[in-house]
């Protein structure tokens, strides 16, 4: 499987943020996104999942065959915002996300043992901080299969041994044949990353 951008391009409320972007991740490769604040980091990486229109060009899967035929089928996409109800417990959020993305990879409280959350599924979303709903958001990706990544500023919020541990997932992941997409502006401890470097030209 491979995840292709050609001469993509990106905008917002009308204007260019980014054009003429191009790569090519195999299976178990990962691109690590870096640039200055507003550089389109986050546009980029909401272009590539389909959650806003592409401006130019085109980024599609190849060799996804039925299970991923198309990019938003084959990704997880892990924003800003965390996508949990804060009135919903962590564990009926994390069953949510199970239901809809399909191809059931852990129970919910195995991922949460996995983010080091194991005692706290009970509580409401909204009662977590900031590190804690971080990590209850990376649990999301181990509910189910899915063999894209893309990750917007994964690690902010997290402490030490949360990064460290979140960068053995993200290993395990590309091990299994996985791709990342990852914006950051911080170490993410992987070895052999691609780098794109944004907010040079448009
Ligand atoms: N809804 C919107 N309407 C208009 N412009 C927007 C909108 N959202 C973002 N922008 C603009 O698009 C540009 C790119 O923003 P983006 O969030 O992609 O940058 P970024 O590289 O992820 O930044 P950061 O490092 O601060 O997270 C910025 O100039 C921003 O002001």
């Amino acid at each position: 499987m491979r995840l292709i951008a050609e001469n993509l391009g990106g905008e917002r409320g009308g204007e260019a943020v980014f054009s003429g972007i191009n790569f090519a991740l195999e299976k178990g490769q990962a691109l690590i996104v870096t640039g200055p604040n507003g550089a389109g980091k986050s546009t980029l990486l909401r272009v590539v999942a389909g959650l806003l229109p592409v401006a130019a060009g085109r980024v599609h899967i190849e060799g996804g065959g039925e299970d991923f035929p198309s990019v938003a089928s084959a990704c997880h996409y892990l924003g800003h915002q965390n996508a949990m109800k804060t009135a919903l417990t962590v564990t009926e959020n994390l069953r949510f996300w199970r239901d809809f993305s399909g191809a059931d990879f852990l129970r919910a409280e195995e991922a949460l043992e996995t983010v080091g959350l194991g005692d706290i599924g009970h509580l409401p979303f909204g009662y977590l901080s900031t590190g804690q709903r971080r990590r209850a958001a990376i649990a999301k990706l181990l509910v189910s299969r899915r063999p894209l990544w893309l990750l917007d500023e994964p690690t902010a919020g997290l402490d030490k041994a949360s990064e460290e541990r979140f960068a053995v997932l993200m290993r395990k992941h590309l091990e299994g044949g996985g791709i990342v997409v990852a914006a950051t502006h911080l170490p993410l401890g992987i070895e052999g990353a691609k780098e794109l470097r944004m907010g040079e030209a448009v």
